[in-house]
C-alpha cells in the first residue's frame, strides 16, 4: 500500500515528524490506507507556501477567465475519476456506494458551477456624488484561507470550499478530517493534473489540535473556513480572532421536520424517513425532529415504524444495502449513549434503540435505526445533535405551537414543513429561524443556493453566489480627476 501524501508548494511530501496513520473502513476495521499523519510544522510550511503564491505569485492577478477554466478542468477530471472517487469515499465513510456516486455528480457540479461564475463580476460603477471623480467597486480575493473539513461528506464539504476559493483568486491550505482524508488527497491530485500552479492549492494531513489550530492561529492566514461541530466551531473563533481573520463556519444541525394533517401522508412519510436515514444520520441538517400534528400523529408513527423495520444495514457495496455503518467506535459509543439519556428521560422506543446482531454486521460499527415517541423539548435526545440514525417525535395541536417547537433550538441550520395548505406553508417558512427550510420537502441542496446556518449553526453561507462573495473583499476605489488644493491646514 503506497503512503498517502501531504501536497505542500506543488510537492508531494511526507509528515516532516515521518509519522503516518492508517485508515480503517467502518464497515469491518480493515485498513484501507496509510496516510502522512502532519503537525505544525507542516501546517506552518503549507501556510508559507500559500503565502508566497498568494504575495509573490501569478494566481491572484490571473484572468478570472483562465482560472474558471482550470476549474472547470477540475469538475471534468472528476466526472473521469467517479467510480475511483465514489469507492474510495464508500471505503473511508462506509456510506452507500449510491449516495458516494451522487456526492461526486454534486462535487463536480459544484466546480462547474463556480467555473461558470469565475468571470461574471467586473465590479461595480457607483454615480459618485462627488464631481470630476470615477468611484467603482471591485473584489478582491482575499489571500491565503485555511479551509477545515469534517468526515462526514469529505469531498463534498471540500468542493464547497476548493471551488469558490480558486477562482476567486485565493491561496488555500486545506485540512481534510483526519479520518476520512482519501478522495480530498485524490482530488490534490486532479487539481495539480489541471494546472493549479504550486503553491496555490496545498493539503495538510492530521488532527485539528495540532494542524487544524495551526490554520486558525498563524497570523498568515487570512480568512478560516470551517465545517464540523459546534464546540470545535466556537474554539476556532476564538483562535481566528488573534488577526481578525474572516471567518465562515458550518456548524451542526438539530432540524425540525413538521408535518400537519393535510400534507400528502405517503410523501411525507417517505421523506421523513430520507430526511434523515441516508448516511446513517449523519448529516448536518438531517430531519430528526418530526414533529407531527395530533390528529396525524398515531398513523404517522406507524407508517414510519413498519418502513424503519424493514431497513437493510450492510455494506454500502452491496446492491440490497440501504443503510451503511457508524463511522467509528467513539462515535457508535456516543450515539449509545445518546440512546440511553432519552430511554431514562421517558421517551418511548418505538423501534431500534440497539446495535445489530447479525454476525456479519459485528466487525462494522452499526446502529439500528431507531425512533423515540412521546418526546418532549426539555429532552436532551430532543435538543442535541446526535449525528444517529435517530428521530424523536413529537405533537403539536395549532400553528402556532409547531412553529415554537421548531424554533426551540440553539441551531438554525435547516427544517422542513408538510402541508397542502401553501398560505399555511408560507406562514411557517416565514416564522422557521434557519438557513434553509423546504416546503413539502426535505435536505435538497444545489450549488446555486446558499448553504448556511441561523443562530448557532454558523456564520455565513456556502455555495450560490454568497457562496463565492465569502472568499472576496470588497474594495471601493475613488478616482479624483481634478485633484485641487483644499487650504484647510
Ligand atoms: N453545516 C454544515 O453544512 C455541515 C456539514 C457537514 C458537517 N457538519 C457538522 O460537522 C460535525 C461532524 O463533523 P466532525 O465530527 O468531523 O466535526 P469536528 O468539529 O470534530 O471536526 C471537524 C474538523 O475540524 C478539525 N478540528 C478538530 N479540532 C480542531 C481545532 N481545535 N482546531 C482546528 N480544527 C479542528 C477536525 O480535525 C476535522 O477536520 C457535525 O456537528 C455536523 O453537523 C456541518
Ligand atoms: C451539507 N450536507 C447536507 C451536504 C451535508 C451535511 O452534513
Amino acid at each position: 500500500m503506497t503512503l498517502k501524501q501531504q501536497y505542500i508548494d506543488g510537492k508531494w511530501v511526507n509528515a516532516n515528524s515521518g509519522n503516518t496513520r492508517d485508515i480503517i473502513n467502518p464497515f469491518n476495521q480493515e485498513v484501507i490506507a496509510t496516510v502522512a499523519e502532519g503537525d505544525q510544522t507542516d501546517s506552518k510550511n503549507a501556510i508559507a507556501a500559500a503565502r508566497k503564491a498568494f504575495d509573490q505569485g501569478d494566481w491572484p492577478s490571473t484572468p478570472a477567465t483562465e482560472r474558471g477554466n482550470i476549474v472547470r478542468k477540475i469538475a471534468e477530471l472528476i466526472e473521469r475519476d467517479k467510480e475511483e472517487l465514489a469507492k474510495i469515499e464508500s471505503l473511508d465513510t462506509g456510506k452507500t456506494i449510491i449516495e458516494s456516486r451522487g456526492d461526486m455528480d454534486d462535487i463536480a457540479g459544484v466546480f462547474r458551477y463556480y467555473a461558470e461564475l469565475a468571470d461574471k463580476d467586473g465590479g461595480e460603477i457607483i454615480d459618485s456624488p462627488i464631481p470630476n471623480s470615477i468611484s467603482r467597486v471591485v473584489r478582491e480575493p482575499v489571500g491565503v484561507c485555511g479551509q477545515i473539513t469534517p468526515w462526514n461528506y469529505p469531498l463534498l464539504q471540500a468542493s464547497w470550499k476548493l471551488a469558490p476559493a480558486l477562482v476567486t483568486g485565493n491561496t488555500l491550505v486545506m485540512k481534510p478530517s483526519e479520518i476520512t482524508p482519501l478522495t480530498t488527497v485524490k482530488v490534490f491530485e486532479l487539481i495539480e493534473e489541471a494546472g493549479v500552479p504550486a503553491g496555490v492549492a496545498n493539503l495538510v494531513l492530521g488532527p485539528g489540535t495540532t494542524v487544524g489550530s495551526e490554520l486558525s492561529s498563524n497570523t498568515d492566514v487570512d480568512l478560516i473556513s470551517f465545517t464540523g461541530g459546534i464546540e470545535t466551531g466556537k474554539k476556532i473563533m476564538q483562535t481566528a480572532s488573534v488577526n481578525v481573520k474572516k471567518l465562515a463556519l458550518e456548524l451542526g444541525g438539530k432540524n425540525p421536520n413538521v408535518i400537519f394533517a393535510d400534507a400528502d401522508f405517503e410523501a411525507a412519510v417517505d421523506h421523513a424517513l430520507n430526511a434523515v436515514f441516508f448516511h446513517a444520520g449523519q448529516i448536518c441538517s438531517a430531519g430528526t425532529r418530526v414533529i407531527v400534528e395530533e390528529s396525524l400523529h398515531d398513523e404517522f408513527v406507524k407508517a414510519i415504524v413498519a418502513r424503519v423495520e424493514k431497513i437493510k444495514l450492510g455494506s454500502g457495496f452491496d446492491d440490497d444495502t440501504q443503510m451503511g455503518p457508524l463511522i467509528s467506535a467513539e462515535h457508535l459509543a456516543k450515539v449509545e449513549a445518546y440512546v440511553e439519556a432519552g430511554k431514562k428521560e421517558g421517551a418511548t422506543v418505538a423501534v431500534g434503540g440497539y446495535r445489530p446482531e447479525e454476525p456479519e454486521l459485528q466487525k462494522g460499527f452499526f446502529y439500528m435505526p431507531t425512533i423515540f415517541t412521546d418526546c418532549t423539548t426539555d429532552m436532551s435526545i430532543v435538543q442535541e445533535e446526535a449525528f444517529a440514525p435517530v428521530i424523536t417525535v413529537e405533537k403539536f395541536r395549532t400553528e402556532e405551537e409547531a412553529i415554537k417547537l421548531a424554533n426551540d433550538s440553539i441551531y438554525g441550520l435547516a427544517g422542513g414543513v408538510w402541508t397542502s395548505d401553501i398560505v399555511k406553508a408560507e406562514r411557517c417558512v416565514a416564522k422557521m429561524r434557519m438557513g434553509t427550510v423546504w416546503i413539502n420537502d426535505f435536505n435538497l441542496y444545489f450549488p446555486h443556493a446558499p448553504w448556511g446556518g441561523f443562530k448557532q449553526s454558523g456564520i455565513g453561507r456556502e455555495l450560490g453566489k454568497p457562496g463565492l462573495e465569502e472568499y472576496t473583499e470588497t474594495k471601493h476605489i475613488f478616482h479624483n480627476l481634478k485633484p485641487e488644493p483644499i487650504n484647510w491646514f
